[in-house]
């Protein structure tokens, strides 16, 4: 998917909402359990119930690697089941050196390889150029790189200064603004981090940033749109437990689309709001 294409899907659903698929067999409803994959039954069933309020979905890996070659096996069936109306992202955080680095990519973006074709995946960028450019050269995918993140451990090195007197994600952003481009190239930033947007608009004034915390670690939506909106949108911001598990019962899909619903209604007034 084009950034043309994310920012229009963007104005005709009014929603720049990602859905998180952090799916835990431990959190899924019960019912779930006597299907032969409950894994991919979820996800599909949530996808279903929310694809027409949200422009992305973000499977993060660590929740299908867990579960050895059956999780493996739902991930690709899931990648699979994103309509290509949503961004679909693989959230794996990798980079490595450049040959490893071109192994990840084909895993994640070359279907006749490993029958997966997501459209962007996340990279820590702490190995620098040659461990990120094997993803970029992919035509039509995109790096979302970690900038500042949403944890708290982001403190120990991000807003390090030890480098001069910038911190240490400013740095990062504008180094790697010399990797890819505002069509290949986004920034992670975390929905917690409020009015360190202004340092990250500074510096990526035209990115997109893909912005998870918000529900379960508490980030303001109203604050990440306030200093973190663009011209045009320039946010992805991610949900995932909160909407996930909404409820452990038999509505779990219905109930994920009622709390997908009052973002995106959030995200419309925001998006009204500036008049996009
Ligand atoms: O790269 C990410 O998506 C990410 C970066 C970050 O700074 N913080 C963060 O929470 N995430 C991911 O975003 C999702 C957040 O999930 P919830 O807190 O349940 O909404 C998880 O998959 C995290 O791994």
């Amino acid at each position: 998917m084009t950034r043309q294409q994310l920012i229009e899907q963007i104005r005709e659903k009014r929603s720049f909402l990602c859905v998180g698929l952090d799916t835990d067999l431990n959190k899924i409803p019960e019912f779930l359990l006597d299907f032969e994959d409950p894994i991919f039954e979820f996800n599909k069933q949530i996808i279903e119930a929310t694809e027409d309020l949200c422009v992305a979905y973000k499977p993060n890996s660590a929740f299908y690697e867990t579960r050895g070659v059956k999780g493996w096996e739902s991930l690709v069936k899931t990648a699979q089941q994103i309509p290509n109306t949503c961004l679909s992202i693989i959230d794996a955080k990798r980079g490595d050196i450049g040959n490893t680095s071109a192994m990840y990519a084909s895993a994640f973006f070359d279907r006749n390889l490993s029958g997966m074709s997501f459209d962007a995946i996340t990279i820590a960028p702490y190995m620098g150029s040659d461990s990120v450019k094997p993803f970029l050269e992919f035509s039509d995918k995109w790096v979302i790189l970690l900038a500042l993140t949403s944890n708290q451990g982001s403190q120990d090195f991000q807003f390090s200064k030890d480098l001069g007197d910038e911190f240490l994600f400013e740095k990062v952003i504008q180094k790697a603004n010399t990797w890819g481009t505002i069509e290949n190239l986004m920034y992670v930033v975390g929905a917690t981090r409020g009015e360190s947007f202004l340092d990250i608009r500074k510096h990526a004034p035209d990115h997109f940033l893909l912005v998870p915390g918000v529900g379960a670690q508490g980030g303001s939506l109203e604050d990440v749109c306030k200093y973190g909106m663009n011209r045009d949108c320039g946010l992805l911001v991610n949900a995932s437990r909160s909407i996930l598990y909404a409820s452990s019962g038999k509505d779990f899909a219905e109930k994920a689309r009622e709390e997908a619903l009052a973002i995106q209604k959030e995200m419309a007034l925001q998006l009204e709001k500036a008049g996009f």
